[in-house]
């Protein structure tokens, strides 16, 4: 067999010489660095052929599920595709000076006059059909300049599958709001003609503000399922400068969902690298390529400090609100995480939570995920927390020093829990205080503290 494969090689050599042939080169970016789509679609559609798996070389990769392996092609590595009797060929190169990677398609001269256009077609709707089957989200981060610098070709993302099992069903808000979200999602994704018709970029954008542990996260990852939309998280500090923030836009694809995350402790520490305006046009859009189907979201603790300008209409379609714990939340996660409809310590809790909010969804479910095998014990331990989460934020107006003894004494002495029940409170505890005053070095400078 290998003598054969050898000789059927040479002919193929010989064969070659009395043909003229054409290149095509398809690179994956465009002169302002845009991401080429059709590089992107012969890359699915290649990797997709079958034989890829009978080609000398190739490599191996685990799928998004646990038994699924993907063959993908390796750089250089040539590959001959068969359309209608001719034979094409495709070779992946990668330029040595920029780094950047192109496709390079050989045909046959005849052939390329009676099939080249029907074969591009039947890439197109080959990726297509793959793209419907494989529905995968992936979750992009943009990389830093410096791993820019080091051949990535100019790739500013990194992407890996996108597996949060959030869903807006989990997602724990006021039904009212939740609906009204939903439905707007459905609009905008009918809307294309309507934004084409009145002249405006086919995106929406919206804030979500409220404490940590909210859910604004959680939100997000639920909108990205729901859409089936890629995500690509922008992490401001690894942006060099204005440009660097428009080529991260220009690299995203359409049918997206753009997050910045904490965008108001950028706004107020904003650095000399990026400019106050440069984050205005980008949550504008004006610089993304073909402006469709995007959905940008940005999260913040509070809004109170913000510029209006950030928060104007048509900057930011949708402002949504995510509270503290009331007591229809409580029930929420009560019925998700420890299947309770109902529970004789119900009427407590409400009481509590009558008297203001101060424990986090965060907080709570995490105290049920821990003592799910005790329901009880997870409401007492709601009770209690909220009683000395409450209490600390009363001492909080007092001097420093005699907040700890106000807030941890009743916990310990009131002999409602077990040993466990205790120390597993002082550790959660611990928790709660860490997290709350992280969050004070957010709201105040160093100076004033
Ligand atoms: N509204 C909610 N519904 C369901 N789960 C929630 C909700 N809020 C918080 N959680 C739970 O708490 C955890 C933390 O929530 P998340 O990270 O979404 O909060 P966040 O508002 O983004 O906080 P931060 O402002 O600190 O980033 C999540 O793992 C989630 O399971
Ligand atoms: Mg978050």
């Amino acid at each position: 067999t290998s003598v054969l494969h050898i000789l059927k090689k040479w002919l193929r050599l010989l064969q070659d010489k009395f043909y003229v042939y054409q290149f095509y080169k398809v690179p994956q970016f465009n002169h302002n660095m845009q991401e080429n789509q059709l590089y992107r679609k012969i890359s699915t559609y290649l990797n997709s052929l079958p034989c890829v798996e009978d080609s000398d070389f190739t490599n191996l990769f685990s799928g998004s599920k646990s038994n699924d392996i993907n063959l993908v092609l390796n750089a250089d590595q040539k590959i001959v595709d068969n359309f209608l009797g001719a034979r094409i060929s495709w070779i992946n190169e990668k330029d040595e000076k920029t780094g950047a990677r192109s496709f390079v398609l050989k045909i046959r001269r005849n052939d390329k006059r009676q099939i080249l256009r029907a074969y591009l077609q039947h890439i197109h709707s080959k990726f297509d059909e793959i793209e419907q089957r494989r529905k995968e989200v992936r979750l992009f981060v943009n990389v830093n300049d410096e791993s820019n610098r080091n051949g990535n070709g100019n790739r500013r993302w990194i992407s890996v599958p996108f597996t949060h099992p959030a869903t807006l069903d989990t997602v724990v808000m006021e039904q009212d709001l939740k609906n009204k979200v939903k439905a707007d999602l459905e609009t905008f994704l009918k809307s294309k003609q309507h934004y084409n018709r009145i002249g405006r970029i086919w995106k929406r954008n919206y804030l979500l503000h409220g404490p940590s542990g909210t859910g604004k996260s959680t939100f997000i990852a639920a909108m990205a399922n729901f859409l089936s939309y890629d995500v690509y998280n922008i992490d401001l500090s690894n942006v060099s400068d204005d440009s660097d923030l428009k080529l991260l836009l220009l690299q995203s694809t359409n049918k997206s969902l753009i997050v910045i995350e904490d965008l108001d402790s950028y706004l107020c520490n904003i650095s000399t690298a990026l400019s106050f305006s440069a984050i205005l046009n980008f949550m504008d859009g004006i610089f993304s390529c073909c402006g469709d189907e995007r959905v940008m979201i940005f999260t913040m603790n509070s809004k109170d400090q913000i510029d209006p300008a950030v928060l104007r209409p048509g900057r930011i379609d949708h402002h949504i609100h995510f509270p503290l714990c009331d007591f229809n939340a409580f029930k929420s996660l009560a019925n998700s995480h420890l299947g309770l409809k109902d529970h004789k310590l119900f009427p407590q809790v409400e009481e509590n939570f009558q008297t203001g909010s101060v424990l986090s969804p965060a907080e709570i479910s995490e105290i049920m995920i821990s003592n799910r095998s005790s329901p009880s014990r997870a409401l007492k331990l709601v009770i209690s927390t909220h009683q000395s989460n409450k209490e600390s934020s009363e001492s909080d107006k007092y001097p420093q020093g005699l907040i700890k003894s106000k807030s941890v004494r009743p916990m310990v002495e009131s002999g409602a829990f077990g040993k466990e029940s205790v120390n597993d409170l002082r550790k959660f505890y611990g928790l709660v205080r860490i997290k709350s005053s992280r969050k004070k070095s957010l709201d105040f400078d160093t100076s004033e503290k």
